[in-house]
């Protein structure tokens, strides 16, 4: 029997270009110190079955092997290798997969079960696409520090994490290890990232990409997290700007390609050689104009929220940095750059105001190291973030 193993992904910043990168526009993003783990055990021969126990959602549910349209999946015009390109998903097969999902949490009000069923969707597309019927049977056990729904990249962080568990069952990834040419290493990265963006089509209905690329990959820059704790869902943002752009597509268009310009400029100014500390504040400078023109910008494409435009005025009031909403908006997070010049003392002031009125600050680290070691039963039985975070040592 396979030894059970586990798998980690970060969450994300988007510090410039949402909802302008699902039209193509460029954007930057940044990893966090947030992260998901999923641990992926191995039943005993006996046992025909497949567990999803996704605590932190609430989400536990167990399908028999055989009771899964695998047919469906196996048909040579439908059939998907591992390092087959799915850039869109088959309706058909979402088909025979959506009673399956809708078979989860049945006793859970509506709102709940619709995130679970996205969740159990984009699990079960990747199960069917990379599994096989003769496989044993799995306990998926999933664990996140990333408040779900907050912009953060929760769902591509879950996506990253089911696409390298499977991809890692199939035998389809070799490494990582130390002695791993550079290209062989980012090939099996964008294989994970493939199948990711399969399963964040599955929750999101049409994603640019950019959050399962940064989950993957990786990326850095410092800034304060607000989080509003205001939840929201990234499709329903998405649809409000399809909507806009249906209702005044030339004026969208003048938004997204403003977003877009914004990026690029805010590209060119991190641009290498990268910046060394006497001239980080140069950047810093440079950089805060930018975030403010796109949280407007984001302000006119409707995705904002009253609790995002009170972080901004906080921020304003104080005078010492930029503020912009990140992620789909619509609630979720604002993220803050602070002048280099501003006093700590007055960050802090800022930090408790915040905090006061019930907003959840967070000076984020990026890029850092995964995990070792895990104590398993302590992690599936975790009760919090906090715990969980013990855990891993972040
Ligand atoms: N801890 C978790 N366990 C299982 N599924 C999760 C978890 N967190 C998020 N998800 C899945 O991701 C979906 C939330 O995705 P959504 O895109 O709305 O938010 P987000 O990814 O946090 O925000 P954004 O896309 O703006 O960064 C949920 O409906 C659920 O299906
Ligand atoms: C709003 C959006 O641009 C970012 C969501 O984090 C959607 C996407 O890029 O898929």
């Amino acid at each position: 029997m396979a030894p059970p193993f586990m798998v980690s992904a970060p969450g994300k910043v988007i510090v410039f270009g949402e909802h302008a990168a699902v039209y193509n526009q460029p954007a930057i993003a940044a990893a966090i110190s947030l992260r998901s783990y999923l641990l992926v055990t191995t039943l005993s021969k006996s046992k025909r079955t497949v567990r999803l126990n996704f605590k932190d959602i609430g989400l536990d549910h167990t399908w028999a092997l055989s009771d899964l349209p695998w047919n469906a999946f196996q048909v040579p015009c439908k059939k998907k290798s591992y390092h087959s390109t799915v850039n869109y998903l088959d309706e058909e097969l979402l088909d025979t997969i959506l009673p399956h999902a809708e078979a989860v949490s049945l006793d859970l009000p509506e709102e709940q079960r619709k995130i679970h069923i996205k969740s159990a969707t984009a699990f079960l597309y990747l199960f069917l696409s990379l599994g096989s019927e003769n496989c044993p049977g799995f306990v998926y056990t999933l664990r996140s520090t990333i408040p779900t729904g907050a912009g953060l990249g929760s769902s591509a962080s879950v996506c990253v994490c089911l696409s390298a568990a499977m991809l890692l069952q199939t035998h389809s990834l070799a490494g990582p290890h130390p002695q791993q040419p550079r290209e062989e290493a980012m090939l099996q990265v964008e294989r994970i990232n493939q199948w990711a963006f399969v399963g964040e089509m599955c929750i999101h209905g049409s994603p640019s990409g950019v959050d399962n690329t940064v989950a993957s990959r990786g990326a850095a820059l410092p800034l304060l997290l607000v989080d509003t704790q205001q939840s929201r869902s990234t499709s329903v943002q998405l649809q409000k700007v399809i909507t806009m752009r249906d209702n005044h597509p030339r004026l969208t268009d003048i938004l997204l390609d403003g977003i877009g310009q914004i990026s690029a400029a805010a590209l060119e100014i991190i641009s290498p050689p990268y910046p060394t500390d006497h001239y980080q504040a140069e950047v810093i400078r440079e950089l805060g104009p930018l975030i403010r023109v796109n949280h407007g910008l984001l302000v006119s494409l409707g995705v904002s929220h009253p609790r995002i435009e009170r972080v901004c005025q906080l921020v304003d009031d104080a005078q010492i940095g930029w503020t912009k909403l990140t992620g789909a908006g619509g609630g979720g997070c604002a993220i803050a750059l602070f002048q280099p010049e501003a006093p700590r003392e007055e960050i802090g002031n800022l930090i408790k105001t915040l905090a006061d009125e019930g907003f959840k600050t967070n000076e984020i680290v990026l890029g850092a190291d995964g995990f070792q070691d895990i104590d398993l039963e302590k992690f599936e039985n975790a009760v919090d973030a906090q715990e969980i975070e013990e855990l891993v040592g972040e």
